[in-house]
């Protein structure tokens, strides 16, 4: 964990961490919260010691909402009317856990940010609130104990279908999703070595440890602006689970191949690091494709990118078959919750079904565009079997590719501390 700000900016940490929560609860997505940048308060003095600060209290009251929000309705005595005071108790409640001897400056701090929100209205409330959790902070946690939304900090729904899924697993699962999450780096091999790299991450006193055939782990996370050798295309951030997609799909020098959920181009850039392949990605994201041109030109590579919805084929495939189709399909994202803690918050137990629909789709589109003997790797970062296993024995009882079809491997990764939660199935087309 960073160090904490000095007690004047603290306050605002809070200030910086209000808006992005209240979003979340909301019902926005932090990706698209964050994404947009937050905004600084006026006159204050956002450092980057601040700044991650308010990026970590962010995280981990998500992670723990279910706790933060069992806690905060047992000391509400109404619902409150203002979402950013909502946040700001939340943030609090976390830094009172975390930073136990500190509790009297969370309290005071928090008061201080409440004096700019909501027109000040809320300055008493917010201290009598916070006073009050640490008067009762026993009974409390004796009246949550019993919560089991509060203590695996994940709603009802979620653990019951890993629980469905994983009967010997689910608990261990569960615990996964509610660690800070490994950072690793891909080395771009066409620039620079792993071993190169590692040497080069000691000299900056960011000591890791390898993984897999071009990753690097962070023994210490550290911002990607402090990473030498990012800004030059040497190295990307990606889970070590989403390396192994590029080696999975193994596309040759010259081979077609398709990315067609490609943005922001993480597993499209490692193909393109590994082999010379002409590589065309889409992704249905305007903004996101702009995103794939941008890691592309870090990292020296090219490719064609075309904003296109994989299932419309008659718009955007110029009829050669592909040898080659990476489908990485939007998917419940329940393998990297503890990455986007705001997803087992913000998704309906019906979502499932409906990012299942849309996989098949993407997989029936797709299918005749690739070459008799090629090879598609269908990927999820989810967990859940509709959405990987499931959907994968749907696909190969169709009778619409009855026959032409071979599943070569698939592997579920479950999320652990060395990488997050992944699904895959290669196939190939005999026929
Ligand atoms: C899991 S992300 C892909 C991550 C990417 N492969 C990487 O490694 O960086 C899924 C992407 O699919 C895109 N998408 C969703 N529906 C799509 C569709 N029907 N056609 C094309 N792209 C789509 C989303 O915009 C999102 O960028």
């Amino acid at each position: 964990m960073p160090p904490w700000p000095k007690a004047d900016a603290l306050a605002t940490a809070f200030l910086l961490a209000v808006p992005v929560v209240g979003g979340v609860l909301d019902g926005r997505s932090l990706a698209e919260l964050l994404g947009r940048g937050v905004p600084v308060p006026r006159g204050r003095e956002a450092t980057g010691t601040v700044r991650a600060q308010a990026q970590d209290m962010v995280y981990w009251t998500l992670r723990r909402y279910g706790l933060g929000d069992a806690i905060l309705s047992r000391l509400l005595e109404r619902p409150l009317p203002s979402v950013e005071i909502r946040a700001l108790l939340l943030l609090a409640l976390y830094r009172l856990d975390a930073e136990p001897d500190d509790s009297h400056t969370t309290v005071d701090q928090a008061v201080e940010a409440a004096g700019h929100l909501a027109g000040g209205r809320f300055k008493a409330l917010v201290n009598a609130v916070l006073r009050n959790a640490l008067r009762r902070r026993d009974s409390l946690a004796q009246a949550t104990a019993d919560d089991a939304d509060a203590q695996t900090w994940h709603p009802a729904w979620w653990r019951a279908k890993l629980q469905q899924a994983y009967p010997d697993r689910w608990v261990e699962l569960l615990a996964a999703a509610n660690q800070a999450p490994p950072m690793a780096l891909r080395v771009n091999r066409r620039r620079a070595s792993v071993v190169e790299m590692a040497q080069r991450l000691v000299e900056v006193d960011c000591p890791t440890e390898a993984c897999g055939a071009d990753g690097l782990r962070l023994l210490r996370p550290r911002p990607v602006s402090d990473i030498p050798g990012f800004a030059e295309g040497l190295v990307s951030v990606q889970d070590p689970g989403a390396q192994r997609a590029a080696h999975l799909l193994a596309a040759a020098p010259g081979q077609r191949v398709l990315d067609a959920c490609a943005a922001p181009g993480g597993k499209a850039a490692h193909i393109l690091e590994l082999a010379d392949a002409r590589l065309l990605a889409l992704d249905v994201s305007p903004e996101r494709c702009q995103r794939i041109e941008q890691n592309l030109e870090r990292l020296g590579l090219a490719a064609a990118v075309k904003v296109a919805d994989c299932r419309d084929v008659a718009r955007w495939w110029d009829g050669k078959p592909f040898d080659r189709i990476l489908a990485d399909v939007p998917c419940s994202a329940s393998g990297v919750a503890r990455r986007h803690p705001d997803s087992k918050w913000l998704r309906r137990p019906e979502d499932i079904a409906s990012f299942a629909r849309t996989q098949g789709e993407i997989l029936r589109a797709l299918w005749p565009t690739l070459a008799r003997g090629g090879k598609m790797l269908y990927a999820t970062c989810s967990v859940f079997p509709e959405e990987n296993t499931e959907q994968i024995a749907a696909f190969l009882a169709d009778p619409a590719v009855h026959g032409q079809v071979e599943l070569l491997g698939e592997e579920t990764l479950l999320p652990c501390p060395d990488h997050d939660g992944f699904y895959y199935a290669l196939l190939q087309k005999t026929l």
